[in-house]
């Protein structure tokens, strides 16, 4: 073992020097509004303070408020936080301290499809100076994965990792540009006492090269606990104990507690802070400790790492940051939004390509769909006796592009949104360029799906065989298909699955009632309908399939001899009895144009509310929540 570790420490050596980053706290608060009855302070004026090259555990009870420290010291949770961190005695400038600090939260989200290397070089792309070579960022990669000995899974896709590899994985990507500060949640759970001891281990030897390592963690083992170089314990939003491991037996004697021979210290401080010998005790715990303030029991600190000391064997320059030019900055986004945009592209079309199954079962599914619609419709396009049934024919197209791009993105992007929100928050990149990417990714696909859909379904149909009106009913299928996809992603940006599944059919059934209300009968129309048609994109493609298969002087259409009467074979007739007659094709076009940037502009927005809020959309968040605890709909 302790070879193992020395080893360890050797290959840790290539890791840069960064300024040692001490986090203090003072009188942190936290509170929910709690409806009726006023509010819920979840941590209670807590202080502390973590230093770098020590490993420190945030212990306690469930519902303690691990997690909720966790969170506001990271920086994830602000709204309904007060009090002071200060990062090496500074008030923290949260914009920077995200620069500084990553955060690896509990359940391991990792991108799907992507072996751990693809996945570990978007990193390195993404996070490294642009002017290394891919030999070097290979060669730094690979190191990484070998400490965090994840190399026999280096060509593994992400979701066949076992549950200690992803978790290792999560480390190993936010450690590639090496930040000096690192928060993990419960980085054990879910591993078993070998992979949990070996985990520690890793964020000891972190820590021991001189970052600032927080995790929170549930009832360590004594062999596990003897690692931290500072235990941290809360119990009911205070702190109950502040300091080395072995401080807490002489703590615990001093309050009046003997803790039993053979007992693991932490599991006896977590009893006794869980009020298990009385009360008295959790009063008495957090009066010694000043709710944090009292640092008499901390471990002394390695003056070497405070001192930031090049020659410390563990914080040796790193090569390929030496090869880097001089504004290399670790901790900014050192690409452009269109570097970015370039490694976000690659990293989609891999995705999408390599699930290659779901990509064949979409196809065959537009497939299916259009031979399923043009038998409904067969040979009808041409039959003036059929006109009814070929306006029918349009308005499917127009639910089928409602519907098919909408329904995938509201269950699948409150997902994506989750894991934008952990790589955008570790500042990986840009919003723009990940946006840009995905819509680079999918609109083609779009487009090649309603391409295999309409060559089916508008032959089936026998609708006219023109290129210009082939290209006219294509262009309307393809804009109301990107528009439907962006409709999709302004609702999933906003909400989560559950609801996003509920409001989105919701929203889509008066849009389709809108696209054929008051056809035929257009001067009837109520005003306020007629105003609500504007906002409907299904009316303007409705329209503009009509028009491009009826209009532009298209020639009188042929009747069965047994149809004695067949008004609609006159395509003019059918356009003014249809209430089109004022329709202009390419105004329609431009309207449907304008609504996919309105959407897609909309959709990105609420995106970067969702990332960071600004005070308008806080303050809504705020209100929402009062609104929410007040009814009780809190979940
Ligand atoms: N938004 C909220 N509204 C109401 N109560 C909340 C909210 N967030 C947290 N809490 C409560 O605050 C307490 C602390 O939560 P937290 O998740 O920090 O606990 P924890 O110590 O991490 O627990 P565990 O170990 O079980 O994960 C819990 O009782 C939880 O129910």
């Amino acid at each position: 073992m302790e070879t193992e570790m020395l080893q360890k420490k050797q290959t840790l050596s290539h890791l840069p020097q960064r300024a040692p980053v001490n986090i203090e706290f003072q009188d942190l608060t936290y509170t929910v509004p709690q409806g009726r009855k006023g509010s819920k302070m979840i941590l209670r004026s807590v202080s502390g303070n973590f230093r770098s090259g020590q490993l420190t555990a945030i212990l306690g009870p469930s519902g303690a408020g691990k997690s909720t420290l966790l969170n506001i010291l990271a920086g994830y949770k602000t709204i309904g936080a007060a009090g002071l961190v200060l990062v090496n005695g500074q008030p923290r400038e949260i914009k920077q301290f995200r620069k500084i600090s990553r955060y690896i939260m509990q359940d391991n989200l990792l991108q799907p499809m992507l072996t751990v290397q693809e996945l570990m070089m978007v990193a390195a792309d993404l996070k490294l100076n642009r002017e290394l070579s891919k030999d070097d960022k290979l060669k730094a990669v690979s190191e990484i994965l070998e400490i965090l000995r994840l190399t026999p899974a280096e060509h593994t896709i992400t979701n066949r990792l076992s549950g200690g590899e992803k978790k290792r994985l999560s480390v190993a990507l936010e450690l590639i540009n090496n930040p000096p500060v690192i928060f993990l949640d419960e980085p054990t759970t879910g591993l078993d006492d070998l992979a949990s001891s070996q985990c520690i281990s890793l964020l000891k030897l972190l820590a021991e090269g001189g970052r600032t390592v927080i995790c929170s963690i549930h009832s360590p083992s004594a062999r596990l606990f003897s690692q931290f170089d500072n235990a941290y314990i809360v119990a009911g939003g205070q702190c109950m104990f502040q300091g080395y491991g072995q401080e807490i037996i002489p703590f615990l004697s001093g309050i009046g507690l003997t803790c039993p021979k053979h007992y693991n210290p932490a599991d006896f401080i977590i009893e006794v802070a869980s009020g298990e010998y009385g009360n008295e005790y959790l009063d008495k715990m957090s009066l010694v400790m000043d709710n944090g303030r009292n640092t008499s029991f901390c471990k002394p600190i390695d003056e070497e790492i405070q001192l930031g000391n090049e020659s410390s064997d563990q914080l040796g320059a790193i090569t390929y940051a030496r090869t880097s030019s001089d504004n290399f900055s670790p901790y900014n986004y050192d690409c452009s939004i269109w570097y970015q945009f370039k490694i976000l592209l690659r990293r989609f079309w891999i995705q999408t390509f390599r699930d290659s199954n779901h990509l064949i079962f979409k196809m065959v599914l537009y497939a299916v769909l259009g031979v399923i619609l043009g038998s409904f419709y067969l040979n009808m396009g041409q039959d003036g006796s059929k006109a009814v049934f070929n306006f029918g024919f349009c308005y499917t197209c127009v639910i089928a592009f409602l519907y098919l791009p909408l329904m995938p993105v509201l269950l699948h992007f409150p997902v994506e949104v989750q894991m934008i929100k952990r790589e955008h928050f570790n500042q990986w990149y840009g919003l723009t360029a990940y946006y840009l990417a995905m819509s680079f990714t999918t609109l083609p696909l779009h487009t090649v799906f309603t391409i295999c859909y309409i060559s089916i379904a508008y032959f089936m149909t026998d609708q006219p065989l023109e290129i210009q009106r082939m290209s006219m009913f294509l262009l309307i299928c393809i804009l109301t298909t990107f528009i439907s996809e962006s409709f999709g992603l302004m609702i999933a940006s906003v909400l989560n699955m559950v609801n996003s599944m509920f409001l989105g059919p919701c929203l889509s059934v008066p849009l389709m009632l809108l696209a054929v209300y008051g056809i035929g009968q257009a001067n009837d129309i109520p005003i306020l309908i007629r105003i609500a048609m504007y906002f409907s994109y299904l009316r303007y493609g409705m329209e503009g399939l009509i028009v491009a298969i009826y209009g532009n002087g298209r020639a009188i259409l042929s009747c069965p001899e047994e149809e004695v009467i067949c008004p609609l074979r006159d395509p003019k007739f059918l356009i003014s009895f249809m209430g089109m007659d004022n329709v202009i094709f390419w105004v329609n076009v431009i309207a449907l144009i304008v609504c996919f940037f309105v959407f897609r502009l909309a959709s990105f927005y609420f995106l970067r509310q969702r990332l960071q809020p600004n005070k308008t959309f806080t303050a809504l968040n705020v209100i929402g929540r009062i609104v929410k605890s007040h009814f009780g709909i809190t979940r």
